[in-house]
């Protein structure tokens, strides 16, 4: 059942059970690509786990990795241990291959939200299924890894943003993600409203945005690069504690700016296969907005991480960051 979990998903098929058991615990699906784990023993080193794919439709490395951990699971291979939300986020536009199909899902999970539409639809519905979750498992440290891969090549091929909110990420998260062949962190410098950002802000989880490698259509994907990352997710799902490595092999930035597209005449003014973190020097013209006017690096080099001049209006069109400390 949990291995053919994805297809049904993805097909609309309304699967036979909802629920059942599974060596070592059970599942129940909530919702369309809603998907909770139960063990039926905690381990007491265990989170919280909320593991998210698919919030872009086009990001399909993601869910073939959780596909193969959740084959595992159900083959009794891998025990778990620790109680897991797996979500499928936007079912409709993995179904078509696209990163969404009205709007970005990606920046819409707010409390206050009151757009009208599948994707904010979708977003109520899974801020719900997070809220839910996380308050039947009160008292275990909460942990989200919402999985992506990008648009474009990366000097840091994987490299993790971490969200803008109050509560402080553990030590042990920059363990684990460096052990997990993490290359680079990027700290955002405000609120952003993703979906770790959402459970960052609002339930004080350990949360990560993950991007991992480039955006590839299903079997395209070479997961051989990321088995370090697919241990992670194994040691969380059996709820041990992962193993860990010196946070100082990652590179650190921290968002500067997040340059915002304002008017249709919007261009980026390097190629469109920049790879994300290129640096440009002090006087580079960046973009141009005909109603912000050119954007140009000032006293300091500026790093570009999401250029994409693309986006809807009033979206951010690409992060510039900085060099940053490494956390001591
Ligand atoms: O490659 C790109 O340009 C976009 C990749 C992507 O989807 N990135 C996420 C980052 C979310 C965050 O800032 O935490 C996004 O844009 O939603
Ligand atoms: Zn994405």
């Amino acid at each position: 059942m949990l291995s053919e979990w994805i297809e049904l998903s993805l097909e609309e098929t309304r699967p036979a059970a909802h629920s059942g058991r599974l060596r070592g615990g059970s599942y129940r699906l909530h919702a369309p690509g809603i998907l909770e784990l139960t063990p039926t023993e905690c381990r007491a080193t265990a989170r919280a786990c909320v593991f998210s794919v698919g919030i872009h439709g086009n990001e399909t490395a993601p869910i073939e990795l959780l596909g193969s951990c959740l084959a595992r699971i159900e083959a009794g291979l891998l025990p778990l241990g620790a109680p897991a939300l797996i979500i499928l986020g936007n079912l409709e536009a993995i179904s078509r291959a696209e990163r969404y199909v009205n709007t970005n899902l990606n920046r819409l999970f707010r409390r206050d939200l009151d757009e009208t539409g599948m994707e904010p639809d979708r977003a109520r519905q899974l801020m719900s299924a997070v809220d839910d979750f996380y308050a039947r498992h009160a008292g275990r440290e909460r942990l989200h890894y919402d999985l992506h891969t990008a648009i474009r090549d990366s000097r840091f091929p994987r490299f993790v943003v971490e969200p803008f909110a109050e509560t402080i990420t553990r030590p042990e998260q920059w363990r684990w993600l460096a052990e997990a062949g993490i290359q680079a962190v990027l700290h955002q410098h405000r609120h952003s409203w993703t979906f770790s950002h959402y459970s960052k802000h609002y339930h004080q989880a350990q949360a990560f945005t993950l991007e991992l490698g480039r955006a590839l259509p299903f079997g395209h994907n070479d997961l051989t690069a990321l088995a370090p990352m697919t241990r992670l997710l194994k040691a969380l799902l059996e709820g041990r504690e992962p193993r860990g490595a010196d946070p100082a092999r990652m590179a650190f930035f921290r968002v500067a700016h997040e340059l915002m597209r304002q008017s249709q005449d919007f261009h980026l003014c390097f190629p469109d296969d920049t790879p994300n973190f290129t640096e440009f020097a002090p006087g580079t013209r960046l973009a141009e907005d005909a109603s912000a006017g050119p954007c140009i690096v000032q006293d300091e080099p500026l790093s570009v991480v999401f250029p994409n001049a693309a986006v809807e209006l009033g979206a951010r069109a690409v992060l510039l960051a900085r060099p940053a400390t490494p956390p001591g």
